[in-house]
This record gives C-alpha cells, structure tokens and sequence, in this order.
C-alpha cells in the first residue's frame, strides 16, 4: 500500500556546530552559540541542532546544556541532538531529554558525516538504545542513506524517523544526474512513509537546493542545515539568513502542494 504525506510545513532545524568551530579558535566566546541560536529562533527556525562530536573540535559539552536551558525558554520548538549512541550521544540524550536524537553511525574521529545505517547488522546494537530514549521520551531518528528497502527495518527496530543523508544530492545539484538522485529521495522517503516512519533530512542543503528537495521528496518533517546556513549568516546575518531559509521551504512546499 502507498501512503500519501499528510500536508504538513518542514521545520528548519538550524546546526549551529559551526558556530561553535568558529568560537573555539580563540578563548574569547565570540561568536557566541546561544546567541546564534536565540537569533534562529527570534527569526522563526522551529529547531536547533548540535552534533557534539567526541573530540570537541566545535560543540563542547557546556554548549549542549546551556542549548537545553535556551530551548526550555521557547516552547514548541525542538531540540535536535545528533550523534553516535555507541560514543558520547547517551550521556547527552539521558541529561537533557531533548525533544529529539538523531542517531548517526560516525566513527570518533570523523570528518563529516557521510553515510547511514546499514541494516540488519546495526539492528541488535540499536534497538535497546532507541528504546531507552522512547522510555526517556525522546524521538529518535536514524540517519539513513536514500535506500527504500532498509527503511521498513529501521522502523522495525524502533525508530520513529529516518534522517535522508542528502549530500549525494547536493554534490548532483546541477549536473545531468540532478533528476535520478532527485528519484532515489523521493523512493527512500515514500518507502519510509509506508513503513510508519516520518522523513527527516539532512547535510549540504543549501539555498539553491532546498526548495527543490522539498518539492519533489514527500512528507519531509524537518530539515537540519548547517554548514550552508552558517557561512550565508556570515554574509547575511543570521536572521536573514534564516528567512531566505524559510522562504526556500515555503517555495518548495508550495510547489508541492500545487503538483
Ligand atoms: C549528521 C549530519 O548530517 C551532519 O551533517 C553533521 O551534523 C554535521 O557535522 P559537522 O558539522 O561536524 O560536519
Ligand atoms: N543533520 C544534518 C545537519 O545537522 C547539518 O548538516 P550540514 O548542513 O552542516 O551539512
């Protein structure tokens, strides 16, 4: 059976690791993480997102809980926290209940995240983990690549929603494979709505990509953007940047319910 998307807006979760990569190259504090984020929110991003990596090369443990002080302050919108369970995210998830995890298969020293979970081999360490954060209430998602046969498994192991890994995407915007990567998103994600699973997406989207994933993959939830968003807002400003932002999503979301 093929289930449609129930209309929906996709949230912007905004990643403002990189804000923090920018702090750390001195001792002074600037710029400054929980401002960066407060400005996000001020300007209408429904989420922020953290991926504190073990070595702390940007978001530091301090971050993530005065992070979940801010959020507490803006009820409604999300906290996302993102990273390996089998490393430093349980600690994190277990602290600070945030409204939801993103589990993500990096290694601990990992450049960038750059594939998703393969199953059946991660079902056994995963599925008491994702269980543990549903007790918690805690949502968790699993960052998966555009691969529909494996999303029936990752809902079968608990997860509530995957994340797209979308830098094949992005690194096809623009070239002649534009449109068949475009296909991959739009299979991988309905394949995940018929499992029961909400579609999350993620990495290297950007101005120019964004309205066109959300118009052509269906029921996207959330998008968490970054490193695209974060050098915009050194040009732009963050609150700007983030209504460009929004207003991507609003094209793409018009487009789709025009199609
Ligand atoms: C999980 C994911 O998609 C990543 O994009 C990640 O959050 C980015 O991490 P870095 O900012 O360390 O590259
Ligand atoms: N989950 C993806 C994310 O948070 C940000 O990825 P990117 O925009 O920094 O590539």
């Amino acid at each position: 059976m093929t289930s449609s998307a129930s209309p929906h807006r996709t949230a912007l979760s905004v990643n403002v690791n990189k804000v923090a990569l920018l702090r750390n190259t001195r001792h002074l504090g600037i710029p400054d993480v929980l401002r960066a984020a407060q400005i996000c929110l001020e300007a209408g991003a429904q989420g922020i997102t953290v991926h504190p990596r073990p070595d702390e090369r940007h978001i530091r443990a301090h971050d993530v809980h005065a992070l979940a002080a801010l959020l507490r302050q803006w009820p409604g919108r999300e906290y996302n926290i993102e990273g390996n369970p089998s490393h430093n995210l349980m600690e994190f998830i277990r602290q600070v209940r945030p409204q939801q995890a993103t589990f993500v298969p990096d290694s601990e020293d990992q450049f960038t995240s750059d594939h998703g979970w393969s199953f059946p081999q991660d079902a056994q360490k995963l599925a008491p983990l994702i269980a543990e954060c549903r007790a918690l209430g805690v949502r968790v998602s699993l960052f998966m690549d555009p691969v529909p046969e494996q999303m029936a498994q990752a809902r079968a192991v608990g997860a509530d929603r995957v994340e797209l890994y979308t830098e094949p995407y992005a690194a096809a915007w623009g070239t002649p494979q534009q449109g068949a990567e475009l296909e991959r998103y739009r299979a991988a994600a309905q394949a995940a709505l018929d499992a029961g699973l909400a579609v999350n997406a993620g990495h290297d989207l950007n101005r120019d990509n964004l309205a066109a994933f959300v118009r052509g993959v269906p029921g996207v939830q959330e998008v968490s953007i970054g490193h695209a968003l974060i050098a915009d807002a050194l040009e732009l400003g963050y609150r700007a940047t983030v209504q460009a932002y929004l207003a991507c999503i609003e094209a793409g979301q018009a487009g789709s319910e025009n199609s």
